[in-house]
């Protein structure tokens, strides 16, 4: 029988998960109480570290993500004691958490545990997910006896593999009308899909730039044709150490099903029985024939549109659900709609003295008009800091304000190829039908969209090296009136930055 855990006085800081929120909490409470012992209980055998951090401007960020055996944390800062061991239990009244038998109470507790890949189908040898070395190592090694997979998703995963990978017929199937709907509207999507599509090289065409309401916007669309104790999550450019080569010798061949879902997967045999017909690869997009594949496949899947397509597998890059599940039994923690414990604007969890960062937590503070959470990796390092900076304050009595980061969403990214920046209400979330939108764009080189609310500036994608995001985050910060400048405001010919500054 385990001995009850004792008094929370006795106890220390204790974190647990090693991924970008739990090693950045560890660090930072090192570095406020020198004197005192951290514990870093991770499930996976590798920290995550952040390397060459750099502030882009007031609130974009950049940085890699490192893999590095705990010991490498543990010389950099003396007073953390990393134990690879996965949490099996939370006892909150007690303070105390439990793993392989061994109990540590704590007396502030940070948890970390990232989330795990939300499947569409559990348990399928034939469907995977994406998160961690482990099942990105086990998506290649099935990539390189592949002929043809099967990706559903709209997210940030689907956009990166099927840039990536080459050889391989890739059916993609999305429940939107254009690609990479959690980061993109229309527009954008119709930009980056001419850079997957288009096997030419590109002939340029003349900038355009047009003001749009939202009206304008509904017509803009219709002119147009987006397990277990898991490691932590993939770094940035996860996929460039992977060779993302299937069997064949061609570069890109996507096909896009788009506004469907699927609606029944079939092992080989019990597709045999059903007799059901699936699909050939269609040839290009336009290519409405139905052909039968007389081609056998592992696995079949029928989508929402009634067409079957067989394949070698399934690529699930369907979300993430936070790996709440050794902490909740006996624990009556508030959970997010999404699964995350909820945390307050200080990072705080509704049970005492337990706080939460990164992936595992929703946050439910009443935010900042232009930030939003995404499960990022930016969001999970400013977590992590800030969750230790308010156990420290909390731990020695004093009070702190929520974090400068927090004011303003902002994330900067690759996709295709082409550098991606984010910044506060980039896709109008929440604005309703009162803003308008402006936008510039250069085929194949730019796409400049900035979100306007009364004259405000209150959000904006930028494709491409535009090298706009420092002014625009602070027209966004300032919600400078901008009425004045209409259109100009993207003109080509006019440096706004010295408009604005
Ligand atoms: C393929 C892929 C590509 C991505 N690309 C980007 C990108 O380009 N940009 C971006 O901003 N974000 C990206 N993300 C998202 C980003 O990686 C995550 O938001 C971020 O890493 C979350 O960090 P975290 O510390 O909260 O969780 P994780 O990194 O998941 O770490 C969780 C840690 O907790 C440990 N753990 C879990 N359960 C237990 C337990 N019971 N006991 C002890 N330890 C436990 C795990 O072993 C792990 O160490 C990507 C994610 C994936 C999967
Ligand atoms: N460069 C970057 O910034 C990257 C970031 N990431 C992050 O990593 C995490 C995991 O990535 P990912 O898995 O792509 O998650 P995302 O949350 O980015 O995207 C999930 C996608 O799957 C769709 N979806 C959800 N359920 C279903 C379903 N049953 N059938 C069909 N489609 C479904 C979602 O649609 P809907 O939105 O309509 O629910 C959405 O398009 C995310 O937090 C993501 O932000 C990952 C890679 C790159």
């Amino acid at each position: 029988m385990e001995a009850p855990c004792s008094s929370p006085t006795a106890g220390k800081f204790v974190v647990v998960g090693g991924g970008i929120a739990g090693v950045t909490c560890a660090e930072q409470l090192a570095i406020n109480f020198p004197s005192e012992d951290i514990l870093l209980i991770t499930a996976s055998p590798v920290i995550k570290a952040v390397t060459n951090f750099k502030q882009v401007s007031e609130v974009l960020e950049e940085f890699d993500v490192e893999e590095q055996p705990s010991t490498m944390l543990e010389n950099r800062f003396p007073n953390i004691k990393v134990m690879e061991s996965g949490v099996k239990q939370l006892k909150s009244k007690e303070h105390c958490v439990l793993e392989d038998g061994h109990q540590h109470i704590y007396k502030k507790l940070c948890l970390c545990a990232g989330a795990k890949p939300k499947l569409i189908c559990e348990g399928n040898p034939y469907v995977l997910g994406i998160r961690d070395t482990d099942s990105a190592q086990e998506f290649q090694k099935q990539l390189t006896k592949a002929k043809r997979i099967m990706i559903i998703g709209n997210g940030g995963i689907a956009l990166e593999l099927v840039y990536e990978i080459e050889g391989c017929e890739v059916i993609w199937v999305i429940k939107d009308k254009a690609i990479g709907n959690t980061f993109f509207d229309a527009g954008a999507a119709e930009f980056l899909t001419s850079k997957l599509i288009d096997e030419k090289p590109e002939a340029k065409i003349a900038q355009k730039r047009t003001r749009y309401t939202t009206e304008g916007r509904k017509k803009e669309a219709q002119a147009r044709a987006n397990a277990g104790n898991v490691g932590s999550a993939l770094g940035p450019d996860w996929h460039e150490g992977l060779d993302l080569k299937g069997t064949k010798e061609f570069s890109h061949k996507i096909h896009i099903e788009t506004m469907c879902e699927v609606k029944k997967i079939y092992l080989q045999e019990e597709f045999r029985i059903s007799e059901k017909k699936s699909l050939t690869f269609p040839r290009d997009h336009h290519d409405q024939s139905v052909t039968t594949d007389k081609e056998i496949w592992p696995v079949y899947v029928e989508l929402t549109n009634e067409k079957i397509y067989g394949c070698d597998f399934i690529v699930s890059a369907t979300g993430v659900t936070p790996n709440t599940e050794p902490f909740l039994c006996g624990n009556n923690f508030d959970v997010g709609e999404d699964g995350g414990l909820k945390v307050d604007d200080h990072m705080h969890t509704s049970l005492p003295d337990i706080y939460a960062a990164g992936d595992i937590c929703t946050a439910a503070w009443h935010p900042s008009p232009v930030w939003q959470q995404m499960r990022l990796w930016t969001q999970a390092r400013q977590m992590g800091w800030y969750a230790a900076k308010c156990m420290a304050a909390a731990s020695v009595g004093e009070s702190i304000d929520m974090d400068f980061s927090f004011e303003l969403f902002a994330h900067v990214t690759k996709f295709f190829n082409y550098k991606v920046v984010l910044l506060g209400k980039y896709n109008a979330q929440g604005l309703g039908s009162n803003h308008e939108l402006l936008l510039r764009c250069t085929k194949g080189q730019e796409y400049i969209k900035a979100v306007l609310q009364n004259g405000r500036m209150m959000g904006a994608v930028l494709i491409g090296e535009t090298d706009l995001e420092e002014t625009f985050e602070n027209l966004i910060l300032n919600q400078m009136n901008l009425s004045a400048y209409g259109e100009d405001l993207l003109d080509p010919n006019i440096d706004i930055e010295d408009y604005f500054d």
